[in-house]
């Protein structure tokens, strides 16, 4: 009952009233920041739903409601995560703002212009949680982002082999697509913005606690959305910030439409490869219960309790290689591969001109006054 009373109260968008379980179930709308773009929703759907197969054969969002995707995952709280997640290290991105844009490292290096907008650290999971009380003393925001690998705990091993895996394994074969490339755990603060940009995979993302807004752009938005070169250290990144957009640069941004979704606990959300995305962390309605207060840690004396940390939300993707073959070429080519044709030429080009500057004057060269 509470499954569907959960996703009559996200379509409707009002707070949950006192609920059964313990979990979050409702985020404030009021942390939903505005954009001026059209927005349409995103499909929320089981996954015994007939239209679902059809969906994502033909690479569209989709929300599955009830995939048992990450269903043991579901109690990772800061306090069990602390326990059981080991000792390995952690990266965590810091940023003076809210916004975490990617960047290439190695890239950023040869670009002295550059200015990275986060920096990175590799951490402790308790040092993790000291460094997110801290933020509660200053505007700094920071966001976990590691791949689950062979240093987490036994219990977290557990967890993770109990994912419904028949329910992702018989879509990426009847997709054709590659291999699990790796999963994301991502704990993040409440308000943070991961800046609108594609990535090459096919991607679950499986919310396991607090709420996220996810917009989404179809690929054909590529010349609303204008990305930054193939060879900029933000490659596959927007240079249009919703918040403040310059429509001197980037006028035809405001073409631009979005889809979307406000995912919460055991909610999947199907991003297709090439589709653009940015993901907001909303606020939750009620105190974020971290486990660290409840009476038994606060009886044995555990130093940490639940007030000293800001609420996080935690996700963790899956992350799939496209299908390997080349598909037999359609014509008209789809989107996606429109994508990938300016990608290879734009490294072509890159490769042989010494700047951008350069790869600009010889493609405008090619089309100017020729292909008119
Ligand atoms: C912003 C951050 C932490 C980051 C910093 C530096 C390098 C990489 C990344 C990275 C990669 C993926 C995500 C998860 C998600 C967005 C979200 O959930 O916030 C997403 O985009 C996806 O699953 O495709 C988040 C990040
Ligand atoms: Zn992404």
């Amino acid at each position: 009952k509470s499954r569907e009373m959960c996703d009559e109260q996200m379509l409707v968008e009002e707070p949950m009233s006192d609920s059964p379980i313990s979990m979050n179930q409702s985020y404030d709308p009021a942390s939903i920041p505005e954009y001026p773009f059209p927005m349409e929703q995103i499909p929320r759907m089981s996954i015994n739903d007939p239209r679902l197969q059809h969906l994502i054969e033909t690479s569209q969002p989709v929300v599955i409601t009830d995939s048992q995707l990450v269903q043991p995952a579901l109690k990772w709280n800061l306090r069990y995560l602390k326990s059981n997640l080991g000792d390995g290290l952690y990266y965590v991105y810091s940023s003076h703002n809210n916004r975490f844009k990617y960047f290439d490292k190695e890239r950023a290096k040869q670009c002295s212009s550059f200015k990275q907008p986060t920096t990175r650290k590799e951490v402790a999971f308790s040092d993790f949680i000291e460094m997110l009380k801290k933020c509660n003393e200053s505007t700094e925001r920071i966001y976990l982002q590691q791949t689950l690998n062979d240093t987490v705990g036994p219990n977290i091993v557990q967890d993770y082999l109990q994912f419904n895996w028949h329910f992702v394994s018989r879509i990426q074969s009847k997709m054709q697509w590659g291999d699990l490339s790796s999963n994301l755990l991502l704990i993040g603060q409440e308000g943070n913005i991961t800046p609108v940009h594609y990535d090459e995979q096919e991607n679950f993302f499986a919310q396991v606690s607090g709420f996220k807004r996810c917009l989404l752009f179809s690929p054909d938005q590529f010349e609303c959305l204008y990305p930054h070169p193939v060879s900029h250290p933000c490659d596959r990144q927007s240079q249009v910030n919703f918040s403040n957009p310059d429509y001197q640069r980037f006028p035809k941004f405001r073409d631009a439409h979005a889809v979307e979704a406000i995912v919460g606990p055991g909610d999947v959300l199907y991003i297709p490869m090439y589709w653009w995305h940015q993901i907001e962390s909303l606020a939750s309605a009620e105190p974020y219960d971290h486990g660290f207060t409840d009476d038994a840690a606060s009886s044995c004396g555990s130093d940490t309790s639940d007030e000293d940390i800001p609420p996080v939300t935690v996700s963790v993707n899956f992350w799939y290689r496209s299908s390997p073959l080349p598909q037999q070429i359609e014509y008209p080519i789809s989107a996606q591969q429109r994508v990938s044709v300016m990608r290879n030429i734009e490294k072509m080009v890159g490769a042989v001109m010494g700047s951008p500057d350069e790869v600009a004057n010889l493609l405008r060269t090619i089309v100017d006054g020729r292909y008119n």
